[in-house]
């Protein structure tokens, strides 16, 4: 199905008022993390606006699994690393997640109507997603790099190229992620609390059927997966 979507590619700080509805994009590494966490079991993940929330939420509720970027520090049980993570039981556990780009970018859209969290990983979920629901404007907050990480443009690039149409291809758009400064950084060990598979796990197109959706639950941001059936009539590419 084609829809006459207007996409807009903004960073962080360019986003002016809420828009209506959001797409999210944190490749490297936050949203591919939060899908590894619900394919791990997680039952939700909340986001958090600061380091000193994550571990209050945490203290208030000491059964959540605290989880921040950089180097593993006291307080917190995980890093955001898909690597590291895909090994860790999450089955029924809230996650509370603090990062510098993907939370605060996330954080950023809590009043729009829609907020789509997203990676490579969810891509086809997300853009189905958007197709069923007709939107006909969708601001792609692209996170990292004051919205010029090329990793999260081109994932944005893709997502709204397949809601366009089924048509578009990964495979150019993944090599311009491949390319990426967070790919070489994580690659090079520059950034901290990483695993040698976290770019490949970065890559990976359509890992999970779920779309991820993020709400504001009383005055907390919080993440759920959605399901997002096939409908009949959408045809594979
Ligand atoms: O963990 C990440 O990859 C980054 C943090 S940094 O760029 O390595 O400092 O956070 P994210 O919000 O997931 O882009
Ligand atoms: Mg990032």
């Amino acid at each position: 199905m084609m829809t006459g979507m207007d996409s807009r590619f903004v960073g962080i700080a360019e986003l002016a008022e809420a828009p209506s509805v959001a797409v999210v994009v944190d490749v490297m590494r936050a949203f591919t993390v939060a899908a590894w966490a619900f394919g791990q079991g997680a039952e939700k993940i909340v986001l958090a606006e600061s380091l000193d929330e994550a571990l209050a939420l945490k203290a208030r509720h000491p059964d959540w699994a605290a989880l921040k970027d950089g180097p593993p520090a006291p307080g917190f049980d995980m890093v955001n690393s898909p690597g590291l993570l895909r090994s860790v039981d999450l089955r029924g556990r809230t996650v509370v997640q603090k990062t510098t780009a993907g939370t605060v970018g996330a954080l950023a859209v809590k009043e729009a109507s829609l907020v789509l969290c997203a990676g490579f990983v969810v891509a086809e979920a997300t853009a189905r997603l958007l197709r069923t629901r007709g939107s006909d404007g969708v601001t792609f907050v692209v996170t990292g790099e004051g919205g010029q990480a090329e990793e999260d443009l081109a994932c944005a690039e893709y997502i709204a190229g397949r809601v366009s149409g089924a048509g578009t291809e990964s495979a150019g758009f993944l090599r311009r992620a491949a390319r990426s400064r967070a790919a070489a950084e994580l690659a090079q060990g520059v950034r901290q609390g990483a695993h040698p598979d976290d770019v490949p796990l970065c890559l990976e197109v359509d890992r999970f059927p779920f779309a991820m959706v993020a709400a504001l639950e009383g005055s907390l941001m919080v993440v759920r997966p959605c399901a997002v059936p096939s409908p009949a009539g959408d045809a594979p590419s």
